[in-house]
């Protein structure tokens, strides 16, 4: 069970998957990488499912399907270079958000809960897609996979945005669409709330036991 929002000070969002449908940009950098070395093309259904731990990870498991192997180190740098420049072209073309994230997080702003992004994407990203998007202002700060030693599951980020703010963690959610968010918060005492429609690996998020699931961030309000 969810406590009542009463009694949450923070809201920590992921983004891909949970605020944005960013898989559709992804899976053209992914298979722009591939081709550059040579490989066949994934698609966006398969892009879908390794999406979660990160860029880099997301390329060697791409590499992992085009190649038969694990890519050794020199040819996972190459192409994570790669797929990083290729995505830094247009992070933002495909990408949309999800239906009931604008009014869930202009009604948070009003109840004047402090907002943040607790994302696995490296963090240079972050800030161009949130404009483009129109949802940069909601928030009070962002983090990515690259911004702290740890990331997601880790409990770490989290952690480190609860004690930023002096908040508790037991007043604190996570809101997320992978295992990954749901561990980190549970690792970290945070509360956490999922949502069923963005990238879990290709699982139920409901196997990973979060306090509750929404089908839109709309409910929440
Ligand atoms: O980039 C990823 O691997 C996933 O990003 P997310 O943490 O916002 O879902
Ligand atoms: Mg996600």
């Amino acid at each position: 069970m969810l406590p009542c929002l009463d009694a949450i000070c923070l809201v920590a969002f992921d983004l891909d998957g949970t605020l944005i449908d960013s898989v559709p940009d992804i899976a053209v950098a992914v298979d722009a990488m591939l081709e550059d070395a040579g490989l066949p093309t994934a698609g966006v259904a398969r892009v879908r499912d390794w999406v979660g731990n990160g860029s880099r990870k997301l390329v060697e498991r791409a590499l992992a399907f085009a190649t038969g192997s694990v890519p050794g180190d020199q040819m996972l740098n190459d192409a994570h270079e790669a797929f990083l420049r290729h995505y830094g072209r247009a992070p933002c073309a495909r990408t949309r958000v999800y239906p009931g994230v604008r009014e869930a997080l202009t009604a948070l702003r009003e109840r004047e809960l402090v907002l943040v992004v607790i994302t696995n994407k490296p963090h240079a990203f972050v800030a161009p897609i949130l404009e483009a998007l129109g949802l940069a202002g909601y928030f009070d700060l962002t983090l990515g996979g690259d911004s702290l030693p740890q990331k997601k599951p880790d409990p770490a980020p989290l952690l480190h945005v609860a004690e930023r703010f002096g908040i508790a963690p037991r007043h604190c959610l996570m809101v997320g669409d992978s295992r990954h968010d749901i561990e980190a918060a549970r690792r970290a005492g945070f509360h956490a709330l999922a949502v069923p429609y963005g990238y879990n690996h290709g699982e139920p998020i409901s196997d990973s036991q979060p306090d509750a699931v929404v089908e839109s961030l709309g409910e929440l309000v």
